[in-house]
């Protein structure tokens, strides 16, 4: 599946997000290795920061599908944005946790623009699942 196709998909998620307070939607669109595309939104809440991304929608629902850590094959976001979207913080937190450093990013907004990148360059020098050393509690 081509870039530009995943980014509809991801405009087709935009459309079921939960936008009460910001009503900003994000849409995000995940492709698994079987070529099944998982669909993201954003879903708010009263207390605001419980409110969760569409990028860790998508990949919190096909993990909960059933797909493996390191097994997508490339995401899709979009946003009503005057660049292409750019993810939070714990989103990049989350995508490092769950996707290979070298899968595709693609950023886009609703005016068509598109900005392809990896999992590497949003989030460089992570602390990631590597760097946890198990089994040793402090002195
Ligand atoms: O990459 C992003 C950036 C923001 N949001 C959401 C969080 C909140 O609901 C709204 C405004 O920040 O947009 C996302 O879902 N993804
Ligand atoms: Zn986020």
């Amino acid at each position: 599946m081509d870039s530009i196709t995943l980014l509809q998909e991801a405009i087709k998620a935009r459309a079921k997000a939960y936008i009460p307070y910001s009503r900003f939607g994000v849409g995000a669109a995940l492709l698994d290795q079987d070529g099944q595309v998982h669909h993201g939104c954003n879903i708010e809440n009263a207390a605001y920061s419980v409110t969760n991304c569409a990028e860790r929608t998508a990949l919190f629902s096909a993990m909960a599908q059933g797909h493996k850590r390191g097994t997508f094959k490339a995401l899709a976001v979009v946003g009503d944005t005057e660049l292409p979207i750019t993810p939070c913080g714990a989103c990049r937190q989350v995508i490092v946790e769950l996707c290979e450093p070298d899968m595709k990013i693609i950023l886009g907004n609703m005016k068509g623009d598109i900005r392809e990148t990896t999992v590497r360059e949003l989030l460089p020098g992570a602390f990631g699942p590597d760097e946890l050393k198990q089994g040793q509690a402090p002195e």
